[in-house]
């Protein structure tokens, strides 16, 4: 069932842009301060399969893991007032990114190369699309997926804005309409 007649305040939220870029720990304090229930999608795909998602790629390969991911997305899309953080390939799948657009308000949180380089530290362990890629590798993924997430409701570019300014920044967007 579609949710189109829901009105933008009742709407989910839902964050996008690319591995690291800040949608978990940002959605988590835009939830916290709007009361709204956070979801993020990697979490409810690894409380199902009770390992993380290195593994899930590991022992599932990356296609489960896709189809998983878009079917937990379209389950959430369908409820509302939640804020959704979903990983930086979902927008890779269409069926993911027209149910997120038609159904949800999408912000894309934006990141300069120059910026994210700094953060690979604390991704590359835990992040399966990093692992065994050269700097340069990755580099060409992060300006490769950007076209996927130009589709979008609202852009942030958080290169200078603590997770705290980032939440702020999305509630004032939301709250000018
Ligand atoms: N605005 C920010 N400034 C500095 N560090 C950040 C910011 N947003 C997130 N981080 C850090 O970057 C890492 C990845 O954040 P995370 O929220 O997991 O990103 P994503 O969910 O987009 O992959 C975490 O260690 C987090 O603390
Ligand atoms: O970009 C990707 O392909 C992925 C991003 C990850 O989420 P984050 O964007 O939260 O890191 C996670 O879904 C998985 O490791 C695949
Ligand atoms: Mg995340």
């Amino acid at each position: 069932m579609m949710n189109s007649c829901i009105s933008t305040k009742e709407k989910n939220i839902v964050l996008i842009g690319f591995m690291g870029a800040g949608k978990t720990t940002i959605g988590k304090l835009v939830a916290e301060k709007l009361s709204r229930d956070f979801v993020d999608i990697d979490e409810e795909i690894e409380r199902e399969f009770q390992i993380p998602t290195t593994e899930i790629f590991k022992q599932y390969g990356e296609n489960y893991f896709r189809k998983k991911e878009k079917e937990v997305i379209e389950k959430y899309c369908k409820e509302k007032m939640k804020i959704i953080s979903v990983g930086g390939g979902a927008f890779l799948q269409k069926e993911v990114r027209d149910i997120c657009l038609i159904e949800c308000t999408v912000f894309f949180l934006d990141l300069s190369w120059d910026a994210w380089k700094d953060r690979i530290s604390l991704l590359i362990d835990s992040r399966p699309v990093l692992q065994g890629k050269s700097m340069d590798e990755i580099k060409a993924l992060f300006y490769n997926r950007q076209s996927i997430y130009e589709k979008n409701h609202y852009k942030v570019l958080t290169d200078n804005l603590n997770p705290e300014e980032a939440a702020n920044s999305i509630i004032h967007l939301l709250q000018q309409g």
